[in-house]
């Protein structure tokens, strides 16, 4: 982990009711953007708002730049930005209005013409904000939570809804804010999101955090991948096998065609080559297949559907 962490969850638990939505969650977040991700109802709102200040533990410890977000609030909440879904918003003032309005309350705001060109609100500044479309009133929303030059951004699915150029937009300013050494913690439901902006990814499930590491950390680690070659059919699956460390798999896919499963390192490559040599086969074609984020997410979260 890098040192400093901005937000540092120890033993959180937060029910409602009988229901456990956050259950014993132990999250550090460094410096740069933490993408939590997580199938439905797994916790990460609620374990969100209560590192925003907006929900109170039932236990464990939550600080935020070193801060309880309850009891330090008022010192906390000019460092942070938080980007609401909606709500929060009186939605007969303009858009642009508002978010001078938000610029105002801080020292140091970004310029606020700049932004609304930049995230392409240029031509709806006089609108209401009931008169945005979803997806402008997403982009204003990111623009109220940035605005401030916050040391710390919370992004609740940041582009949910936006087409692909205000998505790509949206991309651009939270790489720029990164580089500006504003740090993110954003939900989303997209890994490819998370792999594009992420330096750091924690997933969670049933209200703990399963896996946490860099998005090649967890394509690298325990999700298995898959060496494919060709050579001539019909090759002797089983005398490859034995070769084979034992939790590894080969199977002829089409004549000619072979995969291999398991934890594909250069050992293992090395040892299908070596096999081939010894079986006189050339492998005309040779690849290794990294499994993405999504792959990692579904093998650690299952592929049921959450209610
Ligand atoms: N205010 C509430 N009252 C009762 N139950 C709630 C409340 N908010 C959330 N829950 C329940 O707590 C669990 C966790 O919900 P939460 O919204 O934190 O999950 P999530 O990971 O953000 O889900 P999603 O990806 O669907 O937004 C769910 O089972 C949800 O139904």
């Amino acid at each position: 982990m890098r040192s400093d962490p901005v937000v540092q969850v120890r033993a959180l638990v937060k029910r409602y009711g009988t229901k456990t939505a956050v259950n014993g969650l132990d999250l550090a977040a460094g410096p740069g953007i933490t993408a939590v991700l997580g199938p439905n109802g797994a916790g990460k709102t609620t374990a969100v708002e209560t590192c925003e200040g907006y929900r109170k533990p039932d236990s464990g410890t939550v600080r935020v730049l070193g801060l309880d977000p309850i009891r330090e609030a008022a010192a906390l909440r000019p460092r942070i930005g938080v980007m609401l879904q909606s709500g929060g918003v009186y939605s007969g003032a303009r858009a642009d209005e508002m978010l001078r309005h938000v610029a105002q309350l801080h020292a140091h705001p970004l310029d606020v013409d700049a932004l609304i060109e930049r995230l392409g609100l240029g031509s709806c500044g006089r609108t209401t904000y009931r008169r945005l479309s979803g997806g402008q009133q997403q982009r204003l929303a990111l623009a109220m939570a940035v605005v401030g030059r916050p040391e710390l951004v919370f992004l609740d699915e940041p582009t949910a809804g936006l087409d692909p150029q205000a998505r790509r937009a949206t991309w651009d300013l939270v790489r720029d804010l990164r580089t500006d050494g504003v740090s993110a913690i954003l939900t989303t439901h997209h890994m490819d999101e998370a792999e594009q902006l992420a330096d750091d990814v924690a997933i969670i499930d049933a209200g703990r955090v399963i896996a946490q590491g860099s998005p090649e950390e967890l394509c690298r680690g325990g999700a298995e991948n898959t060496l494919r070659f060709s050579g001539r059919p019909a090759l002797d699956i089983g005398s490859l096998l034995k070769a084979l460390p034992p939790d590894c798999t080969a199977a002829e896919l089409t004549p000619g065609a072979y995969r291999v499963g398991g934890k594909v390192n250069p050992q293992l490559l090395a040892t299908v080559t070596s096999w081939c040599a010894q079986h006189g086969v050339m492998p005309e074609k040779i690849s290794v297949e990294r499994h993405t984020l999504e792959d990692v997410f579904l093998e650690l979260t299952g592929k049921e559907l959450r209610s």
